[in-house]
Parts: structure tokens; C-alpha cells; sequence
């Protein structure tokens, strides 16, 4: 049987991301610190939350139409990809982060508990000749430039 579920980051008490609907494919993520982002800035906003994955399997990131429209907040890397390998890394445990730029010309802020993205699992595939065999020690340039 294929493991797959999400799980807390030590220390937090919130809730696991759900989906809302019968039929949604997203499962929302919230934010598990209130972040404020400054005008232009990138932040890294905490959900308190790490994904376990089946082989070759990953959650796509996205963030909820509302927040760009409501909020001025976007991904600048347009989908962050979770992969399954990221689940217990030694530096952060694996915790999901989303990473949000403040379009706007004020200071934004996201609360804790405010659903800000939503995650979709899917499944990849490989190339025959593929050789990696590195392992994964956080996330964010983790493997380098
Ligand atoms: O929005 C995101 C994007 C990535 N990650 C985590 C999970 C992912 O498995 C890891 C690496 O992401 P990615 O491969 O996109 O980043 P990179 O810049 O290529 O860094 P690395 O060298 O660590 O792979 O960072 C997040 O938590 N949120």
C-alpha cells in the first residue's frame, strides 16, 4: 500500500489540510505563523505541515486565486513542487513552506490559520537512462546553484 498523508511539524497544534469539497482536488494548506511581507519582498510563510509521499510522486503547490486577488500575494515561482524526498529532511523536517511576493506597495499580512495555498498530489515518471542517486538534505538551493 502506497503511504500518503499529511502529518504536523513538531510544535504545531493546527489543523491538517483538507479539501472543502466532495470534488476538490486541492487540499488546502494554511499558514501556521501570522508573516508579514513588506512591499516587493519574498518571504517564506511556515504552514507547520510536511507531506510523506509514495515513489515517484509529488504535491504540487499552488496558491488560492483569492490571495493574489485579495491580498496582492503571489508565487513568484508559479508552483512550488513538494518532492517526496523533502518528507524528514535534516534541516527543516520537511516542512512545507510557501514562498510569497507582495506585488502590492503596502505591507501584507497573512495570519496564522488563513488558508493561503492548496496542494494536489500527482505522480511522475522517469527516463530509462536516468542515474541520480543523490539524497536530498533540505530544500530551497539545498543542491545547489
Ligand atoms: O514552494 C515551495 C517550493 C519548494 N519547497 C521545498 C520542497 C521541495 O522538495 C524543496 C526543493 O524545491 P525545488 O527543487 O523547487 O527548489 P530548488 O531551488 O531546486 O532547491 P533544491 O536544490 O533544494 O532542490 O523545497 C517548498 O517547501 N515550497
Amino acid at each position: 500500500m502506497i503511504e500518503r498523508h499529511f502529518e504536523r511539524i513538531q510544535g504545531y497544534t493546527g489543523p491538517l489540510p483538507q479539501r472543502s469539497t466532495q470534488y476538490a482536488a486541492g487540499y488546502d494548506i494554511a499558514a501556521s505563523l501570522s508573516t508579514i511581507i513588506e512591499p516587493g519582498d519574498i518571504k517564506l510563510v511556515r504552514t507547520g505541515i510536511k507531506v510523506k509521499l509514495g515513489q515517484y510522486e509529488y504535491l504540487e503547490l499552488i496558491s488560492r486565486s483569492s490571495l493574489a486577488r485579495n491580498k496582492h500575494l503571489v508565487l513568484p515561482n508559479g508552483v512550488g513542487i513538494i518532492d517526496s524526498d523533502y518528507y524528514g529532511n535534516p534541516q527543516n523536517d520537511g516542512e512545507i513552506m510557501a514562498q510569497l511576493w507582495n506585488i502590492s506597495d503596502v505591507p501584507e499580512v497573512v495570519n496564522a490559520g488563513e488558508r493561503i495555498m492548496q496542494g494536489i498530489f500527482h505522480s511522475y515518471m522517469i527516463a530509462d537512462n536516468d542515474v541520480a542517486n543523490g539524497v536530498r538534505v533540505g530544500g530551497f538551493g539545498s543542491t545547489g546553484v
